[in-house]
Parts: structure tokens; sequence; C-alpha cells
């Protein structure tokens, strides 16, 4: 299809967009990896207060990407973005040993909300580029990630500065939500 047509085509019938919302707590990288994903760069962040939201299209799938502030504060406002959420990433810091137990709270609070029935879960374990990082099979067991039956999930390495398992990561979650019927 030439452009013009391709253009027109899109504008009689938008793709589906699919929107994913990125939780964890504060530090774990969750605006790294957003903008590295939206930009190939690396941004300076600051503390998210609120959200930021980016589009970010894959595999020419549209993918409406929320990023969450991940203070203790502002984790009970995370419910408010749920609605119509197709799919969760949430980002640890893997060396974060010290309250891995506060984001299994916070991961069990979250799959049991309404709003998230029809949510796959891909789980970042970030920074992996640091010297005593967890693996993911240290954080699978952390997070308890075997004793989820009623979503589909899966867990993959990441490093949000290099884009190391970023891909693959948008990639699974891609798959999942296009397989999935409408809900
Ligand atoms: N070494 C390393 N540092 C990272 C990685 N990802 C993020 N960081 C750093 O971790 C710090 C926090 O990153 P942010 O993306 O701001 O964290 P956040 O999860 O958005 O934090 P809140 O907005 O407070 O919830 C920054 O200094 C990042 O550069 C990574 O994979 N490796
Ligand atoms: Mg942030």
């Amino acid at each position: 299809m030439g452009a013009f047509a391709s253009r027109f085509w899109f504008m009689m019938f938008p793709a589906k967009e699919y929107k994913i919302v990125v939780v964890g707590l504060d530090n774990a990288g969750k605006t790294t990896t957003l903008y590295k994903l939206h930009l190939g760069e690396v941004v300076t962040t600051h503390p998210t207060v609120g959200s930021n939201v980016e589009e970010l299209v894959y595999k020419n799938i549209r993918f409406e990407v929320w990023d969450l502030g991940g203070q203790d504060r502002l984790r009970t406002s995370w419910a408010t973005y749920y609605r119509g959420t197709n799919a969760v990433i949430v980002v640890i810091d893997s060396t974060d040993r010290a309250r891995i137990s506060l984001m299994k709270d916070e991961l069990s609070r979250l799959l049991g909300h309404e709003d998230l029935q029809n949510s796959v879960i891909l789980v970042f374990a970030n920074k992996q580029d640091l010297k005593d990082a967890m693996s993911p099979a240290e954080i699978t067991d952390a997070l308890n990630l075997h004793s989820i039956k009623n979503h589909d999930w899966h867990i993959q390495a990441s490093c949000a500065v290099t884009g190391e398992g970023l891909h693959d990561g948008l990639g699974w979650i891609a798959q999942k939500v296009t397989e999935k019927p409408p809900s």
C-alpha cells in the first residue's frame, strides 16, 4: 500500500491500541524502561509523581504505556489507572533484596484487583548489570510467581540502561495480548 493509501486506511480503521501500566517500587527503573523503549535513549529521571504516558509501536502493534510513580504514598493511586489494562509490567530493582517482600504484597494486591482480571503480567528483573542482582529465578521464588493461576505471567531479565531484555519482554506481551479474545 502506498503511503497515502496506508494513511487513509489507518484513519478509517485505526488499529487497536493495547494499554499497559508499569508499576514497581520507587527507584526500580520504570521511567528509565519506558523512555528506553520509547526513545531508545537513557533519560535523566526524577522520582515520578503521578504518571508518564507514551505511545509505543512494536511489531505494528500500538501500546499506550502508563508509567506510575512507585513511592510509598503514590502506590494507593495505582488502581485508578487499571481500568482497560491489557498488560501490567512490574519492574523490580533486582538488587533491592530488602524490599522484595514489600513488592510481593503489592503484587498480590494488584492481582486481586477486579480491573486487572484479564491482564497479563510481565515482570522485569531489572538492573541485571549490577553486581549482586538477584536472578530471575530468585525473584520468581521471592514473589511466589508460580502461585499465580489466574493470569498469564512471565519474568524477563532486563537492564533498562542498555535496553537488554526490554524488547523480548514487550514481544511476550505483544504475543499474549493479540492471541487473547477481546474481553
Ligand atoms: N545500573 C542500572 N541502573 C538503572 C537501571 N534502570 C534504572 N536505573 C537507574 O535507577 C534509578 C531510578 O530509575 P527510575 O527509572 O527513575 O526509577 P522509577 O522506577 O521510575 O522510580 P519512581 O518514579 O520513583 O517510582 C535511575 O538512576 C536510573 O538511571 C538498570 O537497569 N541498571
Ligand atoms: Mg519513575
